[in-house]
């Protein structure tokens, strides 16, 4: 059912911080303008790498989904992996009839690329919070 990898979580205290790690010591060149996403309690910047993205956030206020992992990891760290899916509905019907716990209302929710977006719990994937994205229509 997933599709490409899209992208890569990173969860920091401060995106201006990591964008001057991923540019400056790492030597991104695609680095997007942050902005906020309230609808999912963070500030988002991406970075492109030629095949995925990721994904800086920060909290958006202290209701920030992000905020426990940020006080277990105060200086940041991977926080989830995005794969894209055809149809997300789809997606979700397949999850719950094989017993995977959709976070949140399950209800999915319009994402960072202007896609309708789930989360799965991390107990039922190995440790990783796995992101399922609809694929934006014309790719990306
Ligand atoms: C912009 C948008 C987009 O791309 O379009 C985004 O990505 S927004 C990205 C931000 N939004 C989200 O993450 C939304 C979905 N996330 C959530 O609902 C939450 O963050 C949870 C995943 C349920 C975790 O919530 P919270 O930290 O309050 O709960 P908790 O501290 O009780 O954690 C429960 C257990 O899950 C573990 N846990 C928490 N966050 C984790 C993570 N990112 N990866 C792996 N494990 C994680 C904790 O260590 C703990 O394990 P132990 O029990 O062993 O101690
Ligand atoms: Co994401």
């Amino acid at each position: 059912m997933i599709g490409n990898l899209n992208h890569v979580g990173v969860a920091t205290p401060s995106i201006a911080e990591s964008i001057k790690l991923y540019r400056d010591v790492l030597g991104a060149t695609k680095i997007g303008e942050p902005f906020d996403l309230p609808a999912q309690g963070v500030k988002v910047c991406f970075i492109d790498t030629p095949t995925a993205q990721i994904e800086l956030i920060e909290p958006y206020d202290d209701t920030s989904p992000i905020i426990g992992f940020l006080a277990k990891n105060p200086k940041g760290g991977q926080h989830h992996v995005c794969f894209e899916v055809a149809d997300i509905h789809a997606a979700v019907a397949e999850m719950r009839a094989k017993g995977v716990t959709i976070l949140g209302t399950g209800e999915p929710r319009i994402g960072a690329h202007g896609t309708p977006v789930v989360f799965l719990h991390p107990k039922e994937m190995g440790g990783v919070l796995i992101e399922l994205m609809e694929t934006p229509k014309g790719g990306h």
